[in-house]
C-alpha cells in the first residue's frame, strides 16, 4: 500500500500547513495539520462546544456507521506553543490520500484552547511522532502511520512542504521525481517520542560553516526554528536593526533589512534556508517590522527544526527497526 496527500499552507506566511482526510461512513472530510512534533490524532467534533468552534470542519461520529466509541478512555495534550486540546476518544476508519485504516483511534475535542478556536483554517492534528508520546488514557493508542506501517510498501513517510504552495505527505514510497541528489540518513533518537536527531553545524550567509552537534527535532507542527541562543544572535549580528524583543517575544527586524540565509548540516550535507524564509512575517499587518524565522530555543529546553527548515528540503521519516531520517535537496 501506498498513499499521498497535500500539504496546504493554511496562511500567507506558512504559518501551518493541512491536509484533507476522510473519517468514517460515509466518508467526512478535514483539513488535519500533520504534526511529526506529536503523537495524538485529534478533532473538532459534535463534541467540541460551539463557543469555541469558528468555522472549523466536525467530525460527528454519531453520523458514522462504522464509529464505535472508547469506553472510558480520555486524552489531554499540551503543545510547545502553550497550545492545549482534551476529550474523548472514538475508533473509525480513516483514509489519508488513498491509504485507509480501519479502526484508526480518532480523538474527539470536548475542549480546545483559543490559539486553535482561532485558527480557523485547521479541523485538527494528525501526529506522526512515535505513538509513545500518544496521550489517550488508560490505554494509549497507535497513530495513523504505526497503524498503517505493516501494510505500507516501505515502513516510511515523506515530507515535502513548500513556500506559499501544495506540498506533499508521501506515505510507503519516495518519490525520486520530489528530490535531487542523494538522502543523507542519520540516526533518530526515538526517546521521548520525537524525530530527534543531529545536525552536523552551522553557517550565517556565506560565512565559514561551524561544525558542531545541534540535537534537535524534526517538527512539522511547529511553524518556526528554534535553535541555541549562541548561534541565533550569531545570525541576527548580521541583520541591521535586529533585536531580541520581550515585547513581541523574540527577535523582530526592519522589514527592509537584508537577511543573509542560514546553512545547516546533516552529515556531510548542506542545507541552505533562503532569507525569504527567515524574514518571516511582519509583527501586524502592514507593519515594516518583522518577525525572524529563526528564533532561541533557550525558553523551550529543545531545538525545533519546524516549517521554516523544512520547506528547505525534502525528508524521508524512515520508520524501519531502527529509525532514521533522511534530508535530501529539491
Ligand atoms: O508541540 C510541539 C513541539 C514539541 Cl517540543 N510540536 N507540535 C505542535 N503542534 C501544535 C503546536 N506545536
Amino acid at each position: 500500500d501506498t498513499g499521498s496527500a497535500a500539504a496546504v499552507p493554511i496562511d500567507d506566511v506558512d504559518i501551518a500547513y493541512v491536509t484533507p482526510v476522510t473519517i468514517g461512513t460515509p466518508p467526512q472530510t478535514l483539513q488535519l495539520d500533520f504534526d511529526t512534533g506529536s503523537s495524538d490524532l485529534w478533532v473538532f467534533s459534535s463534541h467540541t462546544p460551539a463557543s469555541q468552534v469558528r468555522g472549523q470542519e466536525i467530525y460527528s461520529p454519531n453520523k458514522s456507521s462504522t464509529a464505535k466509541l472508547l469506553e472510558g478512555h480520555t486524552w489531554s495534550i499540551t503543545y510547545g506553543d502553550g497550545s492545549a486540546s482534551r476529550g474523548n476518544v472514538y475508533v473509525d476508519n480513516f483514509t489519508v490520500g488513498g491509504l485507509s485504516v480501519a479502526q484508526q483511534a480518532v480523538q474527539t475535542a470536548q475542549q480546545v484552547s483559543s490559539s486553535f478556536t482561532s485558527e480557523t483554517n485547521i479541523d485538527g492534528l494528525l501526529g506522526l511522532g512515535f505513538s509513545t508520546l500518544n496521550t489517550v488514557s488508560p490505554k494509549s493508542q497507535l497513530t495513523f502511520f504505526d497503524n498503517a506501517k505493516a501494510s505500507l510498501d516501505s515502513p516510511v513517510f515523506t515530507v515535502d512542504l513548500k513556500a506559499q504552495a501544495a506540498g506533499t505527505y508521501d506515505f510507503g514510497f519516495i518519490d525520486k521525481a520530489k528530490y535531487t541528489g542523494e538522502i543523507t540518513y542519520v540516526p533518530v533518537n526515538t526517546n521521548p517520542g520525537y524525530w530527534t536527531f543531529t545536525s552536523s553545524g552551522y553557517a550565517v550567509g556565506s560565512g565559514s560553516f561551524s561544525s558542531q552537534s545541534i540535537t534537535g527535532i524534526a517538527d512539522t507542527g511547529t511553524s518556526l526554528v528554534y535553535l541555541p541562543t549562541a548561534i541565533v544572535t550569531a545570525y541576527y549580528r548580521q541583520v541591521s536593526g535586529a533585536t531580541n524583543s520581550r515585547n513581541y517575544g523574540g527577535y523582530v527586524f526592519p522589514c527592509s533589512s537584508a537577511l543573509p540565509t542560514f546553512t545547516f548540516g546533516v552529515g556531510d550535507a548542506r542545507f541552505t534556508i533562503p532569507s525569504s524564509y527567515i524574514s518571516y512575517s511582519p509583527i501586524a499587518p502592514g507593519s515594516s517590522t518583522c518577525f525572524g524565522g529563526l528564533q532561541s530555543s533557550s525558553g523551550l529546553g529543545i531545538n525545533i527544526w519546524g516549517d521554516v527548515a523544512l520547506k528547505a528540503a525534502f525528508v524521508v521519516f524512515n520508520g524501519a527497526n531502527p529509525p532514521t531520517i533522511g534530508w535530501a535537496k529539491k
